[in-house]
């Protein structure tokens, strides 16, 4: 299944420009957030120049006529209409399926693995009906020497749980280690899955699970393709820290949705422009 996601990743990005500028994400309805995204279209660095990568993003599929399509992370996917459903709509949706239900089991191991486990109903808002989304990525062979020049730029993931396929044999993601403040490069290793833990679940675990920092160069002469799957919770879900943890608790209530909205405006012209976060 994975190969199949990366292979679609590849025949996606190879399309003329023009098919990918017909699934654009200026097309999608409202905040839904779906669709292609050009070369350049993220600076996730501050400060660096805007990331040497493509994106299309799909989720949950919200039918247009559904109330809460064109609210944030909701409506309707983009599908490029010259590419066969059943090779590439069908399976990128049963690898979200799958992959949905393999972030409510690492959520409900990591509630069990906490010091003081929280009661079952703790992220019970979180998991109902949950906002998810593939992103499909494309690297290009970087030739800039620039230190500013990035393929993903140095952040940490906004949400709860990514789960990130990278393409084997494709090296270019590093985490940062801040005890030896060092990059460290992280392996792409055939039908693994990189678990990184999102700012959120940071900041609902009192930061007793870290979000840790990590960057993309694609210093090789070939292309790379990954595809990073986002858990991010049902979007009005209310959180706070949890009274555990090494940092000193601070009770801030806040929403999935305006703890998200606030991380990706920062990332972002298109939805800058056009929201102001709730929270
Ligand atoms: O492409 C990768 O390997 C990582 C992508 C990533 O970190 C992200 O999209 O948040
Ligand atoms: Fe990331």
């Amino acid at each position: 299944m994975q190969q199949m996601v990366l292979g679609c990743a590849k025949t996606f990005f190879s399309m003329p420009v023009e098919n990918k500028m017909e699934v654009s994400t200026e097309k999608c309805l409202g905040m839904s957030n779906r669709g292609y995204e050009g070369l350049r279209g993220q600076a996730l660095q501050p400060g660096a120049l805007p990331d040497l990568k493509e994106g299309y993003f799909i989720g949950a599929e919200v039918p247009a006529d559904d109330p809460r399509a064109g609210k944030f992370l909701h409506g309707p996917n983009l599908w490029p209409s010259s590419l066969d459903r059943s090779e590439f709509q069908d399976p990128l949706m049963e690898y979200l399926a799958r992959l949905t239900r393999v972030a409510e089991l690492l959520l409900e191991m990591l509630r069990q693995a906490l010091p003081i486990p929280p009661s079952e109903d703790t992220f019970e808002g979180f998991r109902i009906k949950p906002s998810t989304n593939l992103r499909l990525l494309h690297y290009p062979p970087q030739k800039s020497v620039d230190q500013r020049q990035l393929g993903a730029g140095a952040h940490t993931d906004f949400g709860g749980i990514t789960l990130l396929l990278q393409q084997p044999g494709a090296p270019g993601l590093e985490v940062w280690h801040p005890q030896t403040s060092c990059w460290i490069p992280v392996s792409a290793v055939e039908n693994h899955l990189v678990v990184n833990i999102g700012d959120l679940l940071n900041l609902w675990t009192n930061g007793h699970y870290r979000s840790a920092v990590h960057r993309v160069i694609n210093r090789e002469p070939t292309d790379r393709y990954s595809a990073p799957f986002f858990n991010n919770g049902n979007t009005a879900c209310r959180f706070s820290p949890l009274d555990i943890g090494p940092k000193q608790t601070q009770r801030t209530v806040q929403t999935v949705e305006g703890h998200i909205l606030g991380k990706l405006s920062a990332t972002r012209n298109k939805m800058m422009d056009s929201v102001v976060c709730p929270n």
